[in-house]
């Protein structure tokens, strides 16, 4: 599907416009984030991005503090959020409890010519992020893979900028939204030959899990809106499971990001999904 008003390159929102007095800008930015494209980058944020070297010794104290300084930017853009979307800040906060356990995950993807070609490409496959609000993503080094998804089906870099965030709605966001807010697809190649391996750190900020889920009440002018149907099709399928059932949501999440593994283990859910032996991506 074509679309003329779809998006080619991924907005970078400056949080700095809050101290300068232009919180409203920033929410216009935000909305149209959230509603169009699913993906931004953040700068002026705030938060120490990697361990310095005299740190690596206390490497544990020094990541125990990243996840921090994570959670707080991630609680300030909940927040930011639902004002973007005309609820009080607070909103969104009935939805994950103070200290429940947030994922994160560091990488590295080995450039393809140090992959046994016979496992082929072993970066992340065309995926949503699944049962979570949204995925704060720190590209540890200056090489690009990730890539993003439009609504007409192509693939746009999220190349690494510095000093920067990359920040993506997850299937969480966009069920409470009614499919508004938009989890959009997205996957990560490989580096190219010769340009060493590739580094990043996301970290996933989670549901709470022990209580029903119940989408948001969105202020009217929200509700004339059209959800963004070629890539909220999750929505419509997935949103019984999804209420009742988060952990089918993270299953698919995880057999569509390492499809060679999940049709190893889960053949026929991983067919259901449109993976088989040979998908490649
Ligand atoms: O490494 C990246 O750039 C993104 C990884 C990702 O999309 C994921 O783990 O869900
Ligand atoms: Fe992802």
């Amino acid at each position: 599907m074509t679309n003329s008003s779809d998006f080619t390159i991924i907005p970078v929102l400056d949080l700095n416009l809050l101290q300068s007095g232009n919180q409203d800008q920033l929410l216009d930015e935000l909305r149209s984030a959230l509603l169009d494209v699913g993906f931004f980058y953040v700068k002026n944020h705030g938060v120490a991005q990697w361990p310095s070297d005299e740190a690596v010794p206390g490497f544990r104290q020094t990541y125990i503090q990243l996840l921090a300084s994570y959670k707080k930017l991630a609680l300030q853009l909940i927040e930011l959020i639902a004002l973007s979307l005309g609820l009080p800040k607070d909103t969104l906060y009935q939805y994950f409890e103070k200290d429940q356990q947030n994922r994160a995950k560091v990488i590295k993807y080995p450039s393809v010519n140090e992959l046994d070609p016979n496992d082929g490409n072993q970066g992340v496959g065309p995926h949503k992020d699944g049962a979570f609000l949204l995925t704060i993503l720190y590209q540890a080094n200056d090489l690009p893979g990730l890539q993003v998804q439009n609504h007409s089906g192509e693939w746009i870099d999220a190349s690494p900028i510095p000093e920067t965030f990359v920040i993506n709605i997850g299937t969480g966001l966009e069920m409470l939204t009614g499919g508004l807010a938009v989890a959009t697809t997205h996957r990560v190649l490989n580096p190219p030959p010769g340009r060493g391996p590739r580094y990043s750190i996301p970290y996933f900020f989670s549901f709470r899990l022990d209580k029903p889920f119940k989408p948001l009440e969105l202020p009217e002018k929200f509700k004339l809106l059209e959800p963004k149907e070629a890539v909220s099709d999750a929505f419509y399928e997935e949103k019984e499971s999804f209420m009742n059932n988060l952990s089918s949501v993270f299953l698919r999440n995880r057999i569509t990001s390492h499809p060679d593994v999940g049709f190893k283990h889960y053949p026929k859910l991983a067919q259901e999904y449109g993976v088989d032996a040979n998908t490649k991506f």
